[in-house]
């Protein structure tokens, strides 16, 4: 059970304490946007390179860019040790995966709420992490969708049966109120923005999302 909270929601003019005040999590969330992909703009590599040498816990990339393909695997080569792309912007998921994983960092797919796990399922071999997304990508501080939680279900019974050390990660609206349908689900990486920058303490808020994703795991 790891919690990653989104930087999205953070203090955009102080993110090096914004990164300390979430180092008892397990990965920082970073959301990219390229106002192409997802109506928002957010940040791209050279910023993603500064809070590299800054973070004191590993940073989950996560892409809602178009041409990932292209794009993506200079995260990874800059140190990102997990990159996610979007399903549905990548032109040859397989080359693309394999590329992130050559620069040594886990490669992940995500699916918008409107995309079906089915068609993607064969390429369980080429990733470390599926990323259910719970809102439409774009915005933090949106409401959490339940029906997204077949897909997890879907997901982590075709994980169970690939086998391997691939992780189901739920990112939009996971809060408190929300992480227990997810943990019950099955996911196991948990990506939460408001719910964590927005709380009077961050890293309590952390602390205590973990524990409700543990005592409702599998
Ligand atoms: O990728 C995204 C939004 O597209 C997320 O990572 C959000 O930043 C999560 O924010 P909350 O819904 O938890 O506030
Ligand atoms: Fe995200």
């Amino acid at each position: 059970m790891q919690i990653s909270p989104s930087i999205l929601s953070a203090d955009f003019a102080n993110l090096e304490s914004e990164l300390a005040a979430i180092s008892n999590a397990d990965w920082a969330h970073v959301d990219v946007m390229d106002a192409h992909f997802v109506p928002n703009l957010t940040l791209g590599l050279p910023i993603v390179e500064s809070l590299l040498r800054v973070s004191p816990i590993p940073i989950d990339c996560h892409l809602m860019i178009e041409d990932p393909d292209r794009w993506a695997p200079p995260y990874a080569e800059a140190g990102a040790k997990s990159v996610t792309f979007h399903i549905e912007a990548a032109k040859d998921p397989v080359t693309l995966a394999r590329d992130i994983r050559g620069q040594g960092a886990r490669a992940s797919m995500a699916l918008k709420p409107g995309t079906a796990f089915a068609p993607y399922e064969e390429l369980l071999t080429e990733v470390d992490m599926v990323l259910v997304m719970t809102v439409e990508p774009g915005f933090g501080g949106q409401s959490f969708m339940a029906d997204q939680m077949p897909k997890v279900e879907q997901v982590r019974q075709a994980v169970r049966k690939h086998g391997g050390d691939i992780w189901v990660q739920v990112d939009g609206g996971v809060s408190a109120g929300t992480i227990e349908q997810c943990a019950e689900a099955g996911a196991d990486v948990f990506v939460a923005g408001s719910a964590v920058y927005g709380a009077h303490e961050a890293a309590s808020a952390v602390d205590e999302l973990r524990e409700l994703a543990l005592r409702h795991s599998h």
